[in-house]
């Protein structure tokens, strides 16, 4: 283990933002903290950097304890949501502040300077001021900055979430690129599940201040814990015991033998097949043509099912189907009593 975080509990008064949560992140590791909005990320991440304090448990960077160490002192790299640039300097002075400050040589951080704006595609804009930049290019360079003093870990808090869709995903596919190529140690705190499920070696799902799973992103979506992971880690049929029991027995071949309120099935909407049959038991409801997929909306024996389909509409609405689901695709799931949104 690189960054351990142990048994960590953080209170703001009587309400309890983190309760005896533990995480590591390994050498070269990309690890996203996932979960919805008040989970406790941002005060999981804050902790790790010294910039909040812990009521409870500690944080070892390999065997050093840092609770005593100051933010400062800890050698690690941060990038905000907003961009946090100094506004009254330039990009170049920006990037080699951590430098600066820790009385590098001239040559040395103009030398650095180059090679980092080489590195986030930008210098042709060395000599601008922030203002004068778009958002990806601010968060680019925040990036630049954060890397420059070489830091021991990367911690970056939801960085992409200002910025609209397709720059957002340019620039993930870049933040990626870099981290695999500097294998600096990462934890990227953010609520989106698909970032997560496409940046991450790692990824920590938390709810309600608690660690909830925590695993590779297959792990995270094949094979979900708990009502509330299948849930967040993307679409999901969510169906109790009790109803497969009544509906379609064969899906229990591979159900744990726990009671049947303890373990639901969640049943992924690519897992299922569904053809025209007359005699079936379910409903086209409605339909929605995705490009690459059809994901069709069913009235069926399990109340409300989302199903997707490779390719174009094969189904009308109202037109009678039936389904097939192999009991591989179904996986057993902890009944913790989350309820789907509407
Ligand atoms: N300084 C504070 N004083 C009191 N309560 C706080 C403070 N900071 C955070 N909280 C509370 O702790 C909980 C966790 O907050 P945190 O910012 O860590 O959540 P988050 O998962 O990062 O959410 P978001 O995605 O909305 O930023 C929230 O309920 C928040 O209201």
């Amino acid at each position: 283990m690189y960054l351990t975080v142990k048994n960590v509990t953080k209170r703001y008064g009587t309400f309890t933002a983190l309760d005896d949560v533990s995480i590591s992140i390994e050498q070269g590791e990309f690890v996203c903290l996932l979960g919805p909005s008040g989970c406790g990320k941002t005060t999981l991440l804050r902790l790790i950097a010294g910039l909040t304090d812990i009521d409870e448990g500690e944080v070892l960077l390999e065997d050093e304890i840092l609770s005593d160490v100051p933010a400062r002192d800890r050698g690690f790299g941060i990038v905000f949501q907003s961009y946090s640039l100094f506004p009254s300097m330039t990009v170049a002075e920006n990037i080699g502040y951590g430098l600066k400050i820790r009385n590098a040589p001239a040559a040395q951080i103009n030398a650095r300077v180059a090679e980092l704006l080489e590195i986030v595609k930008l210098p042709h804009l060395a000599d601008k001021l922030p203002g004068q930049l778009s958002g990806g290019q601010q968060q680019r360079i925040a990036l630049a900055r954060a890397i420059a003093v070489d830091p021991r870990v990367l911690l970056l808090d939801e960085p992409l979430s200002a910025l609209d869709a397709k720059v957002r995903s340019s620039l993930r596919d870049e933040i990626r690129q870099l981290q695999r190529t500097l294998q600096i140690p990462t934890l990227m705190v953010t609520h989106d599940q698909e970032e997560a499920l496409a940046l991450a070696d790692k990824i920590i799902c938390m709810n309600h201040g608690v660690v909830v799973q925590a695993g590779t992103p297959e792990d995270l979506y094949y094979r979900p814990a708990t009502r509330f992971v299948a849930d967040f880690m993307g679409v999901s049929n969510l169906i109790s015991t009790d109803l497969i029991r009544r509906e379609m027995p064969a899906l229990l071949s591979q159900r744990p033998d726990a009671p049947d309120a303890q373990f639901d099935a969640c049943i992924r909407p690519e897992k299922i097949q569904i053809n025209a049959d007359p005699k079936g038991s379910a409903t086209i409801r409605s339909a929605g043509f995705l490009g690459n997929l059809t994901r069709y909306k069913l009235d069926s024996v399990f109340g409300e099912m989302m199903v997707e389909a490779h390719g174009p509409q094969r189904l009308k609405e109202g037109q009678t189907v039936a389904l097939q689901i192999s009991p591989s695709d179904c996986t057993w799931v902890v009944n913790d009593g989350y309820e789907v949104p509407e």
